[in-house]
Protein backbone atom coordinates (compact mmCIF):
# COMPACT_ATOMS: atom_id res chain seq x y z
CA UNK A 1 0.00 0.00 0.00
CA UNK A 2 1.33 3.21 -1.31
CA UNK A 3 -0.12 6.59 0.24
CA UNK A 4 -1.32 9.11 -1.02
CA UNK A 5 -2.63 11.83 1.57
CA UNK A 6 -5.11 9.69 4.30
CA UNK A 7 -5.52 7.57 1.03
CA UNK A 8 -4.02 3.71 0.81
CA UNK A 9 -3.48 3.17 -2.50
CA UNK A 10 -2.97 -0.78 -3.09
CA UNK A 11 -2.37 -3.12 -5.99
CA UNK A 12 -6.34 -3.65 -6.13
CA UNK A 13 -6.87 0.29 -6.60
CA UNK A 14 -4.72 0.13 -8.83
CA UNK A 15 -6.15 -2.37 -11.23
CA UNK A 16 -9.50 -0.98 -10.65
CA UNK A 17 -8.55 2.51 -11.64
CA UNK A 18 -7.05 0.99 -15.14
CA UNK A 19 -9.69 -1.33 -15.65
CA UNK A 20 -12.24 2.00 -15.43
CA UNK A 21 -9.82 4.36 -17.76
CA UNK A 22 -9.92 1.11 -20.30
CA UNK A 23 -13.51 1.15 -20.38
CA UNK A 24 -13.71 4.68 -20.63
CA UNK A 25 -11.00 5.20 -22.92
CA UNK A 26 -12.83 2.28 -25.57
CA UNK A 27 -16.25 4.00 -24.50
CA UNK A 28 -14.87 7.17 -26.07
CA UNK A 29 -13.91 5.65 -28.70
CA UNK A 30 -17.00 3.96 -29.30
CA UNK A 31 -18.59 6.38 -29.54
CA UNK A 32 -16.30 9.26 -30.96
CA UNK A 33 -18.31 11.16 -33.77
CA UNK A 34 -21.75 9.91 -33.61
CA UNK A 35 -24.70 11.91 -32.11
CA UNK A 36 -24.40 9.67 -28.67
CA UNK A 37 -21.29 12.14 -28.00
CA UNK A 38 -23.07 15.47 -27.65
CA UNK A 39 -25.22 13.73 -25.40
CA UNK A 40 -22.42 12.47 -23.31
CA UNK A 41 -20.97 15.58 -23.27
CA UNK A 42 -24.62 17.01 -21.89
CA UNK A 43 -24.82 14.56 -19.88
CA UNK A 44 -21.37 15.17 -17.60
CA UNK A 45 -22.37 19.00 -17.92
CA UNK A 46 -25.38 18.48 -16.21
CA UNK A 47 -23.53 16.71 -13.15
CA UNK A 48 -20.83 19.43 -12.70
CA UNK A 49 -23.66 22.12 -12.99
CA UNK A 50 -25.53 20.05 -10.33
CA UNK A 51 -22.46 19.72 -8.15
CA UNK A 52 -21.99 23.60 -8.12
CA UNK A 53 -25.34 24.17 -7.41
CA UNK A 54 -25.27 21.92 -4.55
CA UNK A 55 -22.01 23.70 -3.16
CA UNK A 56 -23.86 27.17 -3.58
CA UNK A 57 -26.84 25.36 -1.41
CA UNK A 58 -29.21 26.34 -4.37
CA UNK A 59 -31.57 24.02 -3.38
CA UNK A 60 -34.74 24.41 -5.84
CA UNK A 61 -32.32 23.93 -8.94
CA UNK A 62 -30.38 21.31 -6.99
CA UNK A 63 -33.95 19.63 -6.36
CA UNK A 64 -34.45 19.89 -10.55
CA UNK A 65 -31.18 18.91 -11.60
CA UNK A 66 -31.35 15.60 -9.14
CA UNK A 67 -34.75 14.43 -10.75
CA UNK A 68 -33.18 14.81 -14.30
CA UNK A 69 -30.59 12.66 -13.28
CA UNK A 70 -32.45 10.49 -11.71
CA UNK A 71 -33.87 9.31 -14.93
CA UNK A 72 -30.38 9.41 -15.97
CA UNK A 73 -29.41 5.99 -16.07
CA UNK A 74 -33.20 5.20 -18.12
CA UNK A 75 -32.23 8.15 -20.47
CA UNK A 76 -28.93 6.79 -21.10
CA UNK A 77 -30.36 3.39 -22.16
CA UNK A 78 -33.00 5.39 -24.76
CA UNK A 79 -30.59 7.70 -25.44
CA UNK A 80 -27.48 5.29 -26.58
CA UNK A 81 -29.53 2.60 -27.51
CA UNK A 82 -28.22 2.09 -31.33
CA UNK A 83 -24.46 2.32 -29.67
CA UNK A 84 -24.98 -0.48 -26.67
CA UNK A 85 -26.35 -2.49 -29.45
CA UNK A 86 -23.42 -1.88 -31.94
CA UNK A 87 -21.19 -2.74 -28.65
CA UNK A 88 -22.89 -5.92 -27.45
CA UNK A 89 -22.54 -6.78 -30.99
CA UNK A 90 -19.18 -6.38 -31.55
CA UNK A 91 -18.33 -7.87 -28.43
CA UNK A 92 -20.37 -11.23 -29.24
CA UNK A 93 -18.50 -11.03 -32.32
CA UNK A 94 -15.07 -10.91 -30.89
CA UNK A 95 -15.31 -14.19 -29.28
CA UNK A 96 -15.18 -15.59 -32.98
CA UNK A 97 -18.23 -17.97 -31.76
CA UNK A 98 -19.61 -17.58 -34.91
CA UNK A 99 -17.17 -19.28 -36.68
CA UNK A 100 -18.63 -22.60 -35.07
CA UNK A 101 -21.86 -21.65 -36.67
CA UNK A 102 -21.42 -20.49 -39.87
CA UNK A 103 -22.03 -22.25 -42.92
CA UNK A 104 -19.59 -22.77 -45.05
CA UNK A 105 -20.85 -21.03 -48.43
CA UNK A 106 -20.70 -23.30 -51.57
CA UNK A 107 -17.77 -22.55 -54.09
CA UNK A 108 -20.92 -22.47 -56.38
CA UNK A 109 -22.70 -19.82 -54.80
CA UNK A 110 -19.56 -17.11 -54.52
CA UNK A 111 -19.36 -18.21 -58.18
CA UNK A 112 -22.22 -17.52 -59.13
CA UNK A 113 -22.46 -14.17 -57.15
CA UNK A 114 -19.05 -13.16 -58.58
CA UNK A 115 -20.05 -13.21 -62.27
CA UNK A 116 -23.27 -11.48 -61.43
CA UNK A 117 -21.07 -8.92 -59.88
CA UNK A 118 -18.98 -8.93 -62.58
CA UNK A 119 -21.57 -8.62 -65.56
CA UNK A 120 -23.45 -5.55 -63.43
CA UNK A 121 -20.39 -4.12 -62.54
CA UNK A 122 -20.01 -3.78 -66.62
CA UNK A 123 -23.73 -2.70 -67.11
CA UNK A 124 -23.72 -0.44 -64.52
CA UNK A 125 -26.60 -2.16 -62.32
CA UNK A 126 -27.37 -1.29 -59.14
CA UNK A 127 -27.36 -3.59 -56.73
CA UNK A 128 -27.13 -4.24 -52.72
CA UNK A 129 -26.39 -8.06 -52.16
CA UNK A 130 -26.38 -8.78 -47.99
CA UNK A 131 -24.99 -12.00 -46.97
CA UNK A 132 -26.65 -12.94 -43.63
CA UNK A 133 -23.86 -14.86 -41.85
CA UNK A 134 -25.15 -15.56 -38.08
CA UNK A 135 -27.46 -12.84 -38.11
CA UNK A 136 -31.42 -14.33 -39.96
CA UNK A 137 -32.29 -10.45 -40.78
CA UNK A 138 -35.73 -11.91 -40.40
CA UNK A 139 -37.45 -8.18 -39.66
CA UNK A 140 -35.89 -6.96 -42.89
CA UNK A 141 -36.48 -10.10 -45.04
CA UNK A 142 -40.56 -9.74 -43.60
CA UNK A 143 -40.90 -6.24 -44.90
CA UNK A 144 -38.88 -7.29 -47.93
CA UNK A 145 -40.52 -9.66 -51.35
CA UNK A 146 -40.04 -13.38 -49.71
CA UNK A 147 -38.33 -15.60 -51.94
CA UNK A 148 -36.88 -18.90 -51.50
CA UNK A 149 -34.66 -19.55 -54.61
CA UNK A 150 -30.80 -20.87 -55.68
CA UNK A 151 -28.24 -18.47 -55.80
CA UNK A 152 -28.00 -18.03 -59.43
CA UNK A 153 -26.25 -15.08 -61.30
CA UNK A 154 -28.85 -14.80 -64.01
CA UNK A 155 -31.31 -14.51 -61.29
CA UNK A 156 -29.20 -11.62 -59.60
CA UNK A 157 -29.15 -9.50 -62.81
CA UNK A 158 -32.64 -10.05 -63.28
CA UNK A 159 -33.45 -8.96 -59.72
CA UNK A 160 -31.70 -5.42 -59.82
CA UNK A 161 -32.12 -4.89 -63.83
CA UNK A 162 -33.61 -1.55 -63.24
CA UNK A 163 -36.79 -2.23 -65.28
CA UNK A 164 -37.96 -4.81 -62.86
CA UNK A 165 -40.40 -3.97 -59.94
CA UNK A 166 -37.99 -5.58 -57.68
CA UNK A 167 -34.55 -3.71 -58.43
CA UNK A 168 -35.01 -1.29 -55.60
CA UNK A 169 -33.61 -2.10 -52.19
CA UNK A 170 -31.66 -5.29 -50.87
CA UNK A 171 -31.16 -9.18 -52.19
CA UNK A 172 -31.00 -10.87 -48.54
CA UNK A 173 -28.88 -14.77 -48.88
CA UNK A 174 -29.60 -16.83 -45.99
CA UNK A 175 -28.51 -20.37 -45.98
CA UNK A 176 -27.32 -20.24 -49.41
CA UNK A 177 -30.66 -19.65 -50.63
CA UNK A 178 -31.84 -16.40 -51.81
CA UNK A 179 -34.77 -15.83 -49.49
CA UNK A 180 -35.40 -11.90 -50.05
CA UNK A 181 -35.57 -9.14 -52.48
CA UNK A 182 -36.73 -5.24 -52.09
CA UNK A 183 -35.48 -4.93 -48.66
CA UNK A 184 -35.02 -1.96 -46.61
CA UNK A 185 -32.14 -1.74 -44.54
CA UNK A 186 -31.22 1.10 -42.14
CA UNK A 187 -29.14 3.79 -43.18
CA UNK A 188 -25.46 4.42 -41.71
CA UNK A 189 -25.05 7.96 -39.82
CA UNK A 190 -21.72 7.60 -39.25
CA UNK A 191 -20.33 10.53 -40.44
CA UNK A 192 -16.97 9.63 -42.18
CA UNK A 193 -18.58 8.09 -45.05
CA UNK A 194 -17.73 10.30 -48.02
CA UNK A 195 -20.43 12.40 -49.56
CA UNK A 196 -19.87 10.67 -52.65
CA UNK A 197 -21.54 7.57 -51.47
CA UNK A 198 -25.27 7.84 -51.28
CA UNK A 199 -27.67 5.56 -50.03
CA UNK A 200 -27.22 2.71 -51.65
CA UNK A 201 -23.83 2.38 -50.05
CA UNK A 202 -24.52 3.82 -46.97
CA UNK A 203 -27.55 1.66 -46.34
CA UNK A 204 -24.67 -1.14 -46.98
CA UNK A 205 -22.62 -0.10 -43.79
CA UNK A 206 -25.78 0.57 -41.81
CA UNK A 207 -26.70 -2.80 -42.26
CA UNK A 208 -23.16 -4.37 -40.43
CA UNK A 209 -23.35 -1.99 -37.60
CA UNK A 210 -25.55 -4.31 -35.83
CA UNK A 211 -25.58 -7.70 -37.44
CA UNK A 212 -22.78 -9.92 -38.42
CA UNK A 213 -23.19 -9.59 -42.59
CA UNK A 214 -21.14 -9.16 -45.39
CA UNK A 215 -22.77 -6.88 -47.94
CA UNK A 216 -21.48 -6.44 -52.06
CA UNK A 217 -22.71 -2.99 -53.13
CA UNK A 218 -22.17 -2.70 -57.26
CA UNK A 219 -22.52 1.06 -57.68
CA UNK A 220 -25.17 2.38 -60.68
CA UNK A 221 -23.18 5.23 -61.53
CA UNK A 222 -19.87 3.95 -61.53
CA UNK A 223 -19.82 0.40 -61.82
CA UNK A 224 -17.53 0.19 -58.39
CA UNK A 225 -17.83 -2.79 -56.70
CA UNK A 226 -17.59 -2.53 -52.60
CA UNK A 227 -18.48 -4.44 -49.99
CA UNK A 228 -19.30 -3.86 -46.06
CA UNK A 229 -19.00 -5.57 -43.32
CA UNK A 230 -18.25 -4.67 -39.35
CA UNK A 231 -19.33 -1.05 -40.02
CA UNK A 232 -16.97 -0.44 -42.70
CA UNK A 233 -16.94 0.30 -46.27
CA UNK A 234 -13.80 -0.80 -48.69
CA UNK A 235 -14.49 0.62 -52.25
CA UNK A 236 -13.12 0.10 -55.54
CA UNK A 237 -12.26 -3.60 -55.30
CA UNK A 238 -11.77 -6.10 -58.58
CA UNK A 239 -13.06 -9.31 -59.20
CA UNK A 240 -10.04 -11.10 -57.91
CA UNK A 241 -10.30 -8.74 -54.49
CA UNK A 242 -13.80 -9.35 -54.40
CA UNK A 243 -13.83 -13.12 -54.55
CA UNK A 244 -10.59 -13.55 -52.07
CA UNK A 245 -12.96 -11.21 -49.48
CA UNK A 246 -15.80 -13.23 -50.07
CA UNK A 247 -13.99 -16.81 -49.77
CA UNK A 248 -12.25 -15.46 -46.16
CA UNK A 249 -15.53 -13.99 -44.87
CA UNK A 250 -18.08 -16.47 -46.40
CA UNK A 251 -15.92 -19.70 -45.32
CA UNK A 252 -14.71 -20.99 -48.33
CA UNK A 253 -10.37 -21.16 -47.76
CA UNK A 254 -9.07 -22.33 -50.82
CA UNK A 255 -8.32 -18.75 -53.08
CA UNK A 256 -8.05 -19.27 -57.21
CA UNK A 257 -5.11 -16.86 -57.88
CA UNK A 258 -6.10 -17.76 -61.72
CA UNK A 259 -9.37 -15.60 -61.87
CA UNK A 260 -9.34 -12.78 -64.56
CA UNK A 261 -11.99 -10.20 -64.79
CA UNK A 262 -13.14 -6.66 -64.68
CA UNK A 263 -10.47 -4.35 -63.17
CA UNK A 264 -11.35 -1.57 -61.96
CA UNK A 265 -9.65 1.67 -62.75
CA UNK A 266 -10.59 2.96 -59.08
CA UNK A 267 -8.23 2.90 -56.11
CA UNK A 268 -9.22 0.76 -53.51
CA UNK A 269 -10.45 2.96 -50.51
CA UNK A 270 -11.81 2.15 -46.73
CA UNK A 271 -14.00 3.86 -45.15
CA UNK A 272 -15.03 3.60 -41.13
N1 LIG B 1 -32.19 2.00 -47.07
C1 LIG B 1 -32.07 1.33 -48.22
N2 LIG B 1 -32.19 -0.01 -48.25
C2 LIG B 1 -32.03 -0.70 -49.37
N3 LIG B 1 -31.76 -0.13 -50.56
C3 LIG B 1 -31.63 1.20 -50.60
C4 LIG B 1 -31.77 1.99 -49.44
N4 LIG B 1 -31.57 3.29 -49.78
C5 LIG B 1 -31.33 3.29 -51.10
N5 LIG B 1 -31.36 2.05 -51.61
C6 LIG B 1 -31.13 1.66 -53.00
O1 LIG B 1 -30.22 2.57 -53.54
C7 LIG B 1 -30.81 3.27 -54.64
C8 LIG B 1 -30.42 4.72 -54.61
O2 LIG B 1 -29.07 4.78 -54.61
P1 LIG B 1 -28.29 6.18 -54.52
O3 LIG B 1 -28.01 6.67 -55.90
O4 LIG B 1 -28.98 7.09 -53.56
O5 LIG B 1 -27.03 5.65 -53.76
P2 LIG B 1 -25.50 5.56 -54.17
O6 LIG B 1 -24.81 5.05 -52.95
O7 LIG B 1 -25.05 6.85 -54.79
O8 LIG B 1 -25.51 4.39 -55.24
P3 LIG B 1 -25.10 4.44 -56.79
O9 LIG B 1 -23.61 4.61 -56.82
O10 LIG B 1 -25.57 3.10 -57.27
O11 LIG B 1 -25.86 5.59 -57.43
C9 LIG B 1 -32.30 3.11 -54.44
O12 LIG B 1 -32.96 3.14 -55.70
C10 LIG B 1 -32.41 1.77 -53.78
O13 LIG B 1 -32.44 0.73 -54.74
Amino acid sequence: MIPIGFLEFGIKDFIEVFIIAMVLFYLYRWIRGTFAIQAAVGLVFIIIINAVVSALGLSTINFILRRILDVGVLAVFIIFQPEIRKLLYSLGQNTNLDRFFVSSSSESIIDEVIDAARAMSHSKTGALIVFARTSSLQDLVDVGFKLDARVNSELLQTIFNKHTPLHDGAVVIRNNRIVAASCYLPISQNPNISTVFGTRHRAAVGITETNNVFVLVISEETGRISIARNGSLTSGLTIQKLRIEMEETLGKQKIDDEEVGFSSTQAEMKIG
